[in-house]
């Protein structure tokens, strides 16, 4: 995999970088530059919606578009996504891969935003309130798991990605659908077979390997965290927050 993978609108070629890269690149534009992830998260929520409301995807039917969240920074841009949405006077639900409780951090901040907006919540870990097949009859947001990815997805997060697989709807992944590893493209599970994936500040090397379309949102990291890591991150945006990319 090479820089030559990605190609925009003009055929120039956009960097790709692996989940080891990308880590280390969220890891010195906090360290370093001092940008945090909340508010880098506001930019992947906002870019995720947007990606969501374009095309007219949510004009399909008035079911309600559904978040599929887990407890990482992947699930905190969707629940970011998720309250953009809801501004809009979208029906938006959330779904969680776990139980309300055992979402903590960052992503536990937005899913109280959520909860003050009383935006509909539920928990696959609540059983009762949760009848996973009708939950997914509109457009899906796929927010489970990240570049964070070890392993075949278990548990909740594999039983979501395959009812969401199995519905006929869209399905809009950030960063890179649920299930597939952000580097090498490969799924040893369950994977999330997106219509569209907003992926963030670069593209990652597995998408190569992925369907669907591509989307590229600016995260706001300077090209000064690029270059201290060596990486050849160029300028993909232009003057832009958000470019269509495509496998070269
Ligand atoms: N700069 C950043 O760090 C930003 C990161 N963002 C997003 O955050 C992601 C990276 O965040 P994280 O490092 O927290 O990781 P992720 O959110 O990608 O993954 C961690 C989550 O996945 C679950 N998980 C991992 N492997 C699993 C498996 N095999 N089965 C079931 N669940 C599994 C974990 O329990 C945890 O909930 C990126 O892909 C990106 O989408 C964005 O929110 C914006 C900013
Ligand atoms: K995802």
């Amino acid at each position: 995999m090479n820089s030559s993978t990605f190609v925009d609108q003009d055929g120039r070629p956009v960097t790709a970088v692996t989940a080891e890269e990308m880590r280390a690149i969220d890891r010195v534009a906090v360290e370093k530059i001092g940008l945090d992830l909340p508010r880098m998260m506001e930019h992947a929520g906002r870019g995720l919606a947007d990606a969501v409301l374009r095309d007219g995807l949510t004009g399909q039917s008035d079911l309600p578009v559904t978040v599929l969240a887990g407890n990482g920074g992947n699930g905190g841009g969707g629940l970011a996504c998720a309250r953009h949405l809801a501004n809009r006077s979208l029906p938006v639900e959330v779904v969680l891969d776990r139980a309300r409780t055992e979402v903590d951090g960052v992503t536990a901040e937005q899913l109280r935003i959520l909860e003050a907006m009383e935006v509909p919540i539920k928990s696959v870990d609540s059983g009762a309130d949760l009848d996973i097949d009708t939950a997914l009859e509109g457009v899906v947001v796929d927010a489970l798991i990240g570049y964070g990815l070890t392993g075949a997805p278990r548990g909740a997060a594999a039983e979501l990605i395959e009812a969401a697989n199995d519905k006929p709807g869209t399905v809009v992944s950030l960063d890179v659908p649920s299930g597939v590893n952000a580097t090498t493209g490969e799924a040893s599970g369950a994977a999330i077979a997106p219509d569209l994936t907003a992926t963030l500040a670069l593209p990652k090397t597995g998408l190569a390997a992925v369907g669907g379309d591509l989307l590229l949102f600016d995260l706001s990291i300077p090209p000064a965290v690029y270059d201290r890591l060596d990486i050849d991150g160029g300028r993909p945006f232009g003057d832009k927050f958000e470019i269509p990319v495509s496998r070269a």
